[in-house]
């Protein structure tokens, strides 16, 4: 197992090109029992399934393999994930998803614990988050309240300035997280919490979005306003979280040297494997990082082995 020691002196040993190598794919999944799957430019690309992947969840099930899903997108909750798991003829189960939408929700009911009345968080987000933030009993504002998406009106700049109305007194804490309906409002809401001290979480922090075959702005996007506005960087609790990493390790209890982490961004995904001693890492690139980009000398971040799309793993 390559440590990222071993990366930085490049002591690492090339990844596996697996895509048409029966023996070797065969060889590679006996290595491991447990899969974490990354899902969007793995599974899917946004509402398109790629070819064969629930033939491959299948084999997998048929080995006795774990599965379990870890996604850095916040959209949606571990019961929308179901959803779309079964819209999409995926055999996977809401318990075994875990997102970073999730992730947050955990850190801030089951680690911060801010005491009240000033533990609310005012969302920069969508619908996953607050359902994740519902299911921890964690109260929340913002997100997807209607009376938000509107434009900046003169007197809502007096409204802010002066604490007034606009304002919720309780909230602690400002979660960012992708949001498809940002605007200056909630921008200058946010920032106002920040500037009373409220402290700064992300779900994650991806530059951008495989969908519908291309990319699109990712979280790390949506809340790039803020982050320039407040001068502050949140703490991210998505992939490659550590964090993260030990809150999955302890809900699903596995063996790490037995587990391969498979997704299609090496700062994420890739980069989550190896800092949390996974046995293995699998890049699939049907999805945002391109093969050159660790193929390459130096590469700050390789994965154990790659293929061309995740169907290939039926050979
Ligand atoms: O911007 C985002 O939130 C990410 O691009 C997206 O969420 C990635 O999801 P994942 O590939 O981790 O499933
Ligand atoms: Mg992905």
């Amino acid at each position: 197992m390559q440590s990222l020691k071993d990366v930085i002196s490049g002591a690492m040993s090339a990844p596996k090109y697996l895509t048409g190598d029966k023996a070797g794919i065969d060889a590679f999944i006996d290595k491991f029992d447990v899969f974490l799957f990354d899902c969007d430019g793995v599974l899917w690309s946004g509402e398109h399934l790629f070819p064969r992947v629930p033939e491959t969840i299948a084999m997998l099930r048929q080995r006795n393999k774990q599965l379990i899903f870890v996604t850095n997108n916040s959209t949606k909750s571990r019961a929308d994930y179901k959803k779309k798991f079964d819209a999409m003829g995926i055999e996977a189960y809401e318990n075994e998803v875990f997102g970073s939408s999730y992730s947050a929700a955990i850190y801030i009911a089951r680690i911060m614990k801010l005491p009240a009345p000033r533990n609310k968080v005012f969302v920069l987000g969508e619908s996953g988050v607050e359902q994740e933030l519902h299911s921890e009993h964690v109260r929340f504002c913002g997100g997807t309240d209607p009376t938000l998406r509107r434009d900046m009106q003169p007197a809502d700049f007096q409204n802010i300035a002066s604490q007034g109305s606009l304002l919720d007194p309780d909230v602690g804490i400002v979660l960012t997280g992708l949001d498809y309906h940002p605007s200056y409002l909630k921008y200058s809401l946010a920032q106002a919490y920040l500037r009373q001290g409220a402290r700064f979480l992300a779900t994650n922090t991806d530059s951008s979005l495989p969908s519908a075959g291309t990319l699109f702005p990712g979280a790390g996007a949506t809340s790039a306003p803020l982050v320039k506005a407040s001068g502050q960087e949140p703490l991210a609790l998505g992939k490659p979280s550590q964090a993260m990493m030990d809150a999955i390790e302890g809900k699903f209890q596995f063996d790490r040297t037995k587990a391969c982490m498979i997704g299609d961004r090496l700062n994420t995904d890739i980069q989550f494997g190896v800092e949390g001693g996974l046995g293995g890492t699998l890049c699939v690139l049907t999805g945002v990082s391109r093969k050159e980009e660790f193929l390459a000398q130096g590469a700050a971040v390789v994965p154990s082995a790659y293929v061309d799309a995740l169907g290939d793993l039926l050979g």
